[in-house]
């Protein structure tokens, strides 16, 4: 049988950050020929994890642009990636969550009945806006993909009720484990790959660390300003320090800076790299947040992690009592980080080492459902949307 051909599309530093298992996997599988198509979505984020994990992408197609709208990149994506669908003709297609990347990659697909393979599948918030366009392009995808590999049994259900056939669903758990072990063990055995953060290990000497990170679209304008003035409150204690890489999108660094600046026991730094915030997290005596994935690392390593959203589509992390939403209002955030740092039995009921999310072999497994799913299509006569207009 000649080498299948595997594409792997991806473009934003979380998708590089849960691909890069699949793909070291897919890789070593010598009846798979896999080639990696970097969209650009985001740029500098996710060079530093493509660096990190050796990745050189086959194509890259550097589409972001400064001040691009949502319809500019969305427009320029199904172009650009139509082409490489035509110049590549995969057997088989692979993107990963939510993003703009991952949707028009399913959906250049679909139009040309090339089958689809969708890591982190069945997330849902139920909420079509929140987060946006996030919901709303991880339901599109998962009406158009032909193999859906769920991180969880809870996303697995929501795949199910919206009637999906259940034998194309597979539950891996989340490949962000797969990394977070991955990454924690590199520096393990390579400590200099995190070192640049031991000046402020030092400065934070005695203090429990807050980790912050927020970015999310659903949160600009009032909510970010609430998160500022509950960052600006929580770090008022001296036995706290707080560390916040900050996103650069000026939706965030706008209003932080405008309430954080000079503010004392505030460590501002730009987006750490991968091995500086897995480190970071390692020593944080609580996550405060509003990604996804680190929702799912900060239980792995057992640190409460707080979410600064309404809704969550990582609802185990809840259920498991290592997560809480505590939305953007900020006497809520004050609340919630206080009773973590005043009340032990609190903090110790949240920091249990449990990963909901996965045992660190969700790589492994979609790289044998890839091998199962290419017999599938071998047999398979598919010809697509025909390509004309
Ligand atoms: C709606 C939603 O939840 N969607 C999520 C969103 O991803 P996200 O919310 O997880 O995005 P971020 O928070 O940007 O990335 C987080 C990663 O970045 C690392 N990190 C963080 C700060 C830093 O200073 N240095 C770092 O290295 C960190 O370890 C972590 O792994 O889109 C993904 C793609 O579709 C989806 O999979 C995912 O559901």
């Amino acid at each position: 049988m000649r080498s299948r051909r595997i594409l792997v599309v991806l473009g934003t530093r979380p998708e590089a950050i849960k691909l890069f298992p699949v793909i070291r996997a897919l890789s070593a599988r010598r009846e798979l020929s896999v080639r990696t198509c970097v969209t650009g979505q985001h740029r500098g984020l996710l060079d530093q994890v493509l660096a990190i994990a050796d990745l050189v992408p086959d194509i890259d197609l550097d589409l972001m642009a400064a001040g691009q709208s949502l319809d500019e990149l969305t427009a320029r994506m199904v172009v650009a990636l139509g082409r490489v669908m035509d110049a590549e003709r995969p057997d088989l297609v692979i993107v990963q969550g939510d993003t703009t990347t991952a949707f028009v990659g399913a959906l250049t697909a679909h139009y040309r009945g090339i089958h689809v393979g969708h890591v982190e599948a069945g997330l849902r918030s139920g909420n079509l806006w929140h987060p946006c366009p996030e919901e709303a392009n991880r339901r599109m995808i998962g009406r158009i993909v032909q193999h859906h590999w769920a991180a969880t049994d809870s996303a697995a259900a929501a795949l199910i009720a919206e009637t999906t056939d259940p034998a194309t669903i597979h539950v891996t758990g989340n490949t962000v484990i797969d990394a977070l072990h991955w990454m924690r063990d590199r520096i393990a055995a390579t400590p200099s790959l995190a070192a640049g953060l031991d000046p402020i290990v030092e400065r934070i000497a005695g203090r429990r660390m807050v980790l912050v990170t927020t970015h999310r679209r659903e949160n600009f304008g009032e909510g970010m300003a609430s998160i500022a003035m509950a960052i600006r409150r929580i770090a008022e204690r001296d036995d706290v320090a707080v560390l916040f890489p900050m996103h650069p999108n000026p939706q965030v660094t706008g209003p932080m800076d405008a309430l954080l600046s000079n503010a004392p026991n505030i460590i501002i730094t730009a987006p750490l790299d991968y091995p500086h915030f897995v480190r970071a997290l390692a020593l944080a005596h609580i996550v405060l947040t509003d990604s996804g994935g680190v929702q799912e690392e900060a239980p792995a390593f057992g640190k409460p992690v707080l979410v600064m959203r309404e809704t969550t589509e990582r609802p185990e992390g809840i259920a498991a009592g290592t997560a809480r939403l505590v939305g953007t209002d900020a006497d809520r955030i004050v609340a919630a980080v206080t009773d973590l740092m005043d009340d032990k039995a609190a903090y110790a009921r949240m920091a249990r080492a449990h990963s909901p999310f996965g045992d660190g072999h969700a790589a492994a497994r979609i790289a044998d459902l890839v091998v199962a799913a290419l017999q599938v299509i071998e047999g398979n006569d598919t010809r697509g949307c025909g390509g004309a207009a």
